[in-house]
């Protein structure tokens, strides 16, 4: 488990200060998987740097299965780093070392000896899907095995925390998907923590537990991913239930409505009922429909006539227990969220 108490990163330029974190408190339970989303300039680099120690927090904690890594000194520093797995982008492999030594070289550092080593090594190996690349070097390679290598060495000092920084913003979508089953296989091993930093969607709606959206250095929305996206008001629900695009509001005609069901709900006629209730022909303009960690969620955007009050619409909505709301086209609250 990793706990993130009030973690503050202030840089100076100059006389000007950026406070590139700003309070940041979460929790990543054992078993779990966390995703951090947030726009360029959020502070996600930021906070991959201080929560590995790699850059010192201004103020606040890091603590990991109680441990406090922000009070840890030299060698006691150094051995609670070991605790956090890092996996980036790129698996930035030693070119002229085999895969087995690049998965074993954290191993090699810690003094384990060989046959142990060797042992160790195949084992991640296997666990990563590559059980016969040992021999190879890392130029032999696709890009999306290297990753495996990667997600392999990190995994080797058997880490409580594995902190993933854009680990498929590299890869094309089908190897994206396959190094995603691999990070949601080690979900639950030996009681891993797992925390993706990430600006792709599709990986938070695919593997993610609970999500924070970052922003300006804050947490501003945070929770389990079937809560969050589950009201109308909600930017995390915007990014990840987004209405795809549609024709613009002129040729659409009538007031929009936003409507969003989940769960048994989502796969009930909730437009129709409305409909036949208010005696007006409610179109659907544009819409999404995504099963999101277990739950079915339905996210419809709809017409609604001239001379039909939008209100009683909504109000008629909300009462079979869908979130209803009056909407812009574009809201403004997500742009430059969705790259
Ligand atoms: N070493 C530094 N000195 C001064 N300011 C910095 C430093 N590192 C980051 N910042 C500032 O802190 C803020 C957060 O930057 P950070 O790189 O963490 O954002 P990010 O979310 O990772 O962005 P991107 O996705 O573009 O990498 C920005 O305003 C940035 O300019």
């Amino acid at each position: 488990m990793i706990t993130v108490t009030d973690l503050t990163k202030v840089y100076r330029q100059g006389r000007r200060e950026v406070r590139a974190l700003d309070g940041v408190t979460l929790t990543v339970p054992a078993g779990s998987i966390h995703g951090i989303i947030g726009h360029s300039g959020a502070g996600k680099s930021t906070l991959v740097r201080c929560l590995t120690l790699l850059d010192h927090p201004t103020s606040g904690k890091v603590e990991i299965n109680g441990v406090d890594l922000t009070a840890a000194r030299a060698d006691a520093l150094r051995t609670a780093r070991r605790r956090i797995g890092l996996v980036f982008q790129q698996a930035n492999l030693f070119d002229s070392r085999t895969i087995a030594d690049n998965v074993g070289y954290p191993l090699e550092l810690i003094g384990m000896k060989k046959a142990e080593r060797d042992a160790k090594v195949a084992e991640l190996l296997r666990v990563v899907g590559l059980p016969d690349s040992g021999p190879a070097y890392p130029a032999q390679l696709s890009g999306g095995m290297r990753q495996r290598v990667g997600i392999a060495r990190a995994l080797a000092t058997e880490p409580d925390v594995l902190l993933f920084d854009e680990p498929t913003s590299a890869l094309d979508p089908k190897t994206t998907d396959e190094i995603l089953d691999l990070i949601l296989s080690l979900k639950g091993r030996d009681g891993l923590a797992v925390l993706v930093i990430t600006h792709e969607m599709h990986v938070v709606k695919k593997i993610c537990d609970s999500v924070s959206l970052l922003d300006g250095g804050r947490i501003v929305e945070s929770g389990p991913l079937v809560e969050v996206v589950n009201s109308l008001d909600s930017r995390l629900a915007e990014a990840l239930l987004g209405i795809p695009p549609h024709a613009p509001l002129d040729a659409v005609g009538g007031t929009l409505v936003d409507v969003l069901s989940s769960g048994e709900r989502a796969a009930m006629p909730v437009v129709a009922h409305t409909s036949h209730e208010v005696g007006a022909e409610l179109n659907i303009v544009a819409g999404s429909v995504e099963h999101l960690a277990g739950t079915t969620f339905s996210h419809l955007r709809i017409s609604v006539p001239p001379g039909t009050d939008p209100q009683r619409v909504i109000d008629v909505l909300r009462s079979q227990g869908a979130d209803a709301k009056l909407t812009t086209v574009t809201p403004a609250a997500v742009e430059g969220l969705v790259p």
